[in-house]
């Protein structure tokens, strides 16, 4: 199919208030697209169905799917599409979101000291002017700018219109070995990985992985853990440990484990999000959920590079799932861009700093949204 035939599937489904999410992975040369018939609002209990599950930060009442069995799926190569990037946007923040972000943060430091929180994540939500009918120019940008991010664009008419480009994968599952991360501590990239970093975003990415590891060990046979790594995602560079095994548990039963993990919430997780329910003053909605690809058939073909023609007939179908968290991103409502940006606040965090880092994870949207 040509992209532009796939854009303007797109379009239509759009046009005709029919769910549908559009979708390239990290890495992938491949955007996918399923289609959803009717306007139904499907959910997903046991995380069993095939389709495309979109869960929110917190009531999992919510979490939609879209089923593949009512779906139509399509497919196009994605190389660049030469999009003219030049636009340099100059949208400027605002003080009262400046102080009242710092304000939180501050609050958030002062509870870290009182009670036995450890860590937290706090966020906000910045809205700028933006066409709801520009919404596909945002997403062939984001394909185009952030190739090694989980792009997305997700649409249900019951429940909004979400754009993304996330660095963080909650779960990769094919059959059951599994790989997930733990990312956290951000500073801005500046041309090289060469960097040092403070104690306190070491910190804050072991509590990560460390939650990871203890609450997967029960359910995880040969796990294993890398030490953390620099890794860039845009202009922004995260520290990064890679956590892999094989499960002997349902995704159900890690899911509830998983999510929210400390990277979006803080720990321990209760207080976390107890805190951030009582002191952040907007509804996240699906910042900080996650979405992706539940139980979907992938053939993996062998030994392509072969000569040996009969060799390339080995097939391996494998049940998959590819789960992201669901962060960078964007809700269009109102013809406006709402953008969800948080970071993790420790002991050492400094308010100021905070306050930059959002701004600078802010950027991720803002540098799409401009004509
Ligand atoms: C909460 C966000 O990002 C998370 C928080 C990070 C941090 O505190 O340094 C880094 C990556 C993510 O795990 C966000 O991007 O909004």
């Amino acid at each position: 199919m040509f992209l532009e035939d796939f854009f303007s599937h797109i379009k239509n489904q759009y046009t005709n208030n029919l769910p549908f999410v559009a979708y390239r992975k990290p890495n992938d040369s491949r955007v996918k697209a399923m289609l959803q018939n009717t306007d139904a609002l499907y959910s997903t209990q046991g995380f069993e169905d095939k389709g495309f599950v979109f869960a929110p930060f917190e009531d999992s009442s919510q979490t939609v799917l879209i089923p593949l069995e009512h779906s139509e799926t399509k497919c196009c190569d994605f190389n660049s599409l030469l999009l003219n990037n030049s636009s340099q946007n100059q949208i400027k923040t605002d003080e009262t979101d400046k102080r009242t972000h710092v304000n939180l943060v501050q609050k958030g430091i002062e509870s870290i000291g009182m009670k036995h929180l450890q860590k937290v994540v706090l966020s906000r939500c910045e809205a700028i002017p933006f066409s709801e009918n520009q919404f596909l120019s945002a997403f062939k940008k984001l394909l185009q700018n952030y190739p090694n991010a989980f792009v997305y664009c997700w649409y249900h008419p019951k429940v909004g219109l979400w754009l993304g480009a996330t660095p963080e994968t909650l779960i990769h599952m094919s059959g059951n070995r599994f790989k997930t991360m733990a990312l956290a501590g951000t500073q801005s990239y500046k041309d090289s990985l060469e960097v040092t970093w403070n104690t306190k975003e070491k910190d804050e990415q072991q509590f990560v992985t460390d939650y990871i590891e203890s609450c997967l060990k029960p359910y995880v046979n040969h796990l294993s853990v890398t030490e953390a790594k620099t890794v860039k995602a845009g202009h922004i560079l995260h520290l990064q440990s890679n956590v892999s095994g094989v499960l002997n548990a349902s995704l159900h039963t890690i899911l509830k484990k998983l999510h929210p993990t400390p990277a979006v919430c803080g720990l321990p997780v209760n207080e976390a999000k107890a805190f951030i329910l009582e002191n952040e003053s907007y509804n996240r909605e699906y910042y900080t959920g996650f979405l992706g690809e539940l139980n979907v058939m992938e053939t993996t073909s062998r030994n392509t590079n072969r000569r040996n023609v009969e060799n390339n007939a080995y097939h391996s179908v494998k049940t998959v799932t590819n789960l992201f968290v669901n962060l960078r991103c964007m809700q269009i409502k109102n013809n406006q861009a709402l953008i969800y940006v948080g970071g993790g606040i420790t002991k050492d965090s400094i308010p100021e700093h905070e306050w930059d880092e959002t701004v600078s994870k802010a950027e991720t949207m803002k540098q799409v949204l401009m004509s």
